[in-house]
Formats: structure tokens, C-alpha cells, sequence
């Protein structure tokens, strides 16, 4: 019996970064998708086919691997598994080959970190026989991804968990309606840095610049609450304007690079209705109001577009 998990992506329309401050954000599930599947195993196994790595040590008397690299790629299931033994007195781990499948690379800012993480949880906990409702694969998924981060807000775990749009503001979700009249256009480019490395960044901002920060924090909240009114009302031309603003308190806080920039202006320019950069930055995610000249420029950049229609379902599991 395979127990498999699978946990659609998220693109954050308005309010990364910003959220992990507890100020509000807006997020959905887009049509892309990661895969978790767990089976029963003499050893602990976790394969992917797309992490890349560098600088590899293989023990060839034992044949394992040793690599600080690999086990930060890889942390995000192995702290799942430990979760689990500390919470639910497996004390030595059901054994499990755990098998992650994706059509997008890791790390490009549409929450694969938390796909892993909540696909983990879903089928691990299935495969140790728990029923575990939406609310607690929700819970424990964010203090995993938070454990590996070290800093993490609810955003992702809990947007990827439940699906559809999202309102998150203290901890709290709120489903958005948002008329299928506006839909979005999307993709990412090669991103060098983590969400993690990211993080880290913004936070150093803070340190250094505390008054500057709140004045940005503040202004990135203003933005998402008329976003929230101008999405659930249908108005498109408002949403973009209001894009275009966050990108650039985006790039105020030092997480877009050149060409997150070129595509976000030379699209506005093109005149699509509005674009941003989407996720953690350093690269990875951008978004758009729908429209082919964006989808056009984002090839014609190096980027890759992904599907970026709207799910409802968040996490499902099923055997097979
Ligand atoms: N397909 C995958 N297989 C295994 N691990 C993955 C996969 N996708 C993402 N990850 C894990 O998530 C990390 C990326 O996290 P992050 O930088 O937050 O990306 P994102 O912004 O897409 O969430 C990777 O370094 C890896 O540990
Ligand atoms: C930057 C942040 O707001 C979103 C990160 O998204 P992603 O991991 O880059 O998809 C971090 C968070 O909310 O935990
Ligand atoms: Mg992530």
C-alpha cells in the first residue's frame, strides 16, 4: 500500500515578508502541484528527482552520504518524521520510503518548502494510521517548515493545506471569494537564494533600519487591505495598480533582483494591468493580472510560466 499526498502551490498576491511581522497577506492555490508519497520500508529512504546537489561525500564502507547540504535539502521531511516520533511515541520511527514528486524546481517562491512539508504530514500521519483533520496537518506543518527556517509565518503551510484564496492576518485564515473574472498570469526565474536566506535579509533590514521598517510594514498593510476589497469586488485595474505598489515596497525591502525588475517594468510598460514579484524573492515567482504579452515576456526573460488558475481543494490523500 502507497499512501499519496498531494498539495497544490501558492503564488501570494499581496504581503510577503510583510506577514511574517503580523501584517495581513493574500495568497491562493494555483493548478501546479507537489506529490508526497510514503511506503513501507526496511530503512528511512527520501527520493526526489529534483534537488541538485553540490559537493556530495559518499562513506563508501557504509555507502551513505554525507553531506551538510543534503541534509539541509532534506530537512524539511526528516524534521516531519521527528515530529511525529516525539508527538506520537514512535520512538524509534515507523519506517518509510518517502518519495516526493514535482513538475517546477525546488525553491522558486510558490511554497514548494511547504508542499513538502504539508505533503509529508498528510501522508506520514495516514501512513501511521492517524486521521488528522485540515486544522492540525495545517498546525503541525507550520511548526516544522518554522522549525527549519527559523522564521516562518503561517502563510504557506496553511494557504497549501486548505486551498483557494486566502486572507491571513494573525494567525488567523480566512477564505477569500474572488469572481472568476479575474484570473492571473504566472512563472518564475532561476532564483541562487532560499526563502530562508531571504528571511534573513529582511530581518537584518529591520535591525538596522527599525523606524524605516515600520513605516514599510505599515504602507504594505494599506496596500493589502485594499487589495482584499478590490479582489473580492472584481476590480481588476485596482488589483494591478495595487501590484505595482507592493513590488515596489518589495524592492524597498531588498528582496527583487534585476531581472524580477525588468519584467515588472518593462510589462508595465506593455501595459499589462499590473505584475510582482511573488513569494520569498531573490529570484523565483512573479505575478501578473492575466495577459499573454506578460506570459510572452516572461519566456522572452528566461523565465518559465507555470498554471496559474485558481484550486479549491488544498491537500488531498489517497491510497494507492
Ligand atoms: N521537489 C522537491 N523535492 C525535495 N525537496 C524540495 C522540493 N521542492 C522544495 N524542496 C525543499 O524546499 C526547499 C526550498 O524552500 P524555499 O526556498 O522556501 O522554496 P519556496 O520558495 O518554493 O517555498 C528546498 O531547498 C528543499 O529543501
Ligand atoms: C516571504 C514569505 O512571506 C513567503 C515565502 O514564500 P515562498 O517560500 O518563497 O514561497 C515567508 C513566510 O510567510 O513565511
Ligand atoms: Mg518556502
Amino acid at each position: 500500500m502507497i499512501v499519496e499526498a498531494e498539495v497544490p502551490l501558492k503564488l501570494t498576491l499581496f504581503g510577503e515578508h510583510a506577514v511574517v511581522y503580523g501584517k495581513p497577506a493574500i495568497a491562493y492555490t494555483v493548478s501546479e502541484s507537489i506529490k508526497v508519497r510514503v511506503r513501507e520500508s526496511e530503512k528511512f529512504y527520501v527520493s526526489s528527482q529534483n534537488l541538485q546537489i553540490k559537493g556530495v561525500k559518499v562513506d563508501l564502507h557504509e555507502f551513505k552520504i554525507e553531506n551538510d547540504n543534503v541534509r539541509k535539502l532534506i530537512a524539511y521531511v526528516t524534521e516531519v518524521i521527528n515530529y511525529f516520533n516525539e508527538h506520537y511515541s514512535y520512538k524509534d520511527g515507523k519506517k518509510a520510503a518517502i518519495e516526493i514528486e514535482s513538475n517546477v524546481e525546488p525553491s522558486v517562491g510558490l511554497g514548494t518548502s511547504a508542499a513538502v512539508v504539508v505533503g509529508t504530514v498528510a501522508a506520514y500521519s495516514r501512513f501511521l494510521g492517524l486521521e488528522l483533520q485540515k486544522q492540525e496537518i495545517a498546525k503541525i506543518s507550520h511548526e516544522v517548515e518554522l522549525r527549519v527556517q527559523g522564521i516562518a509565518s503561517i502563510m504557506d503551510t496553511h494557504t497549501e493545506t486548505y486551498g483557494g484564496f486566502v486572507f491571513i492576518k494573525e494567525g488567523k485564515v480566512e477564505k477569500l471569494e474572488v469572481p472568476p473574472s479575474i484570473s492571473f498570469s504566472a512563472g518564475y526565474f532561476r532564483r541562487i537564494m532560499t526563502t530562508a536566506e531571504m528571511l534573513r535579509n529582511v530581518k537584518s533590514l529591520k535591525e538596522k533600519n527599525p523606524s524605516l521598517f515600520t513605516t514599510l510594514l505599515d504602507s504594505i498593510e494599506k496596500v493589502t487591505v485594499e487589495a482584499r476589497t478590490a479582489l473580492t469586488s472584481g476590480d481588476a485595474d485596482r488589483v494591478g495598480e495595487l501590484m505595482y505598489v507592493n513590488h515596489g515596497f518589495l524592492f524597498s525591502l531588498g528582496i527583487t533582483v534585476p531581472v524580477l525588475d525588468q519584467f515588472v517594468s518593462m510589462a508595465r510598460a506593455s501595459g499589462v494591468k499590473g505584475c510582482k514579484v511573488s513569494g520569498g524573492g531573490g529570484g523565483g515567482a512573479v505575478i501578473c493580472i492575466k495577459d499573454q504579452r506578460a506570459e510572452l515576456l516572461l519566456n522572452a526573460l528566461g523565465g518559465k510560466t507555470i498554471n496559474a488558475n485558481p484550486t479549491f481543494q488544498g491537500v488531498t490523500v489517497k491510497l494507492i
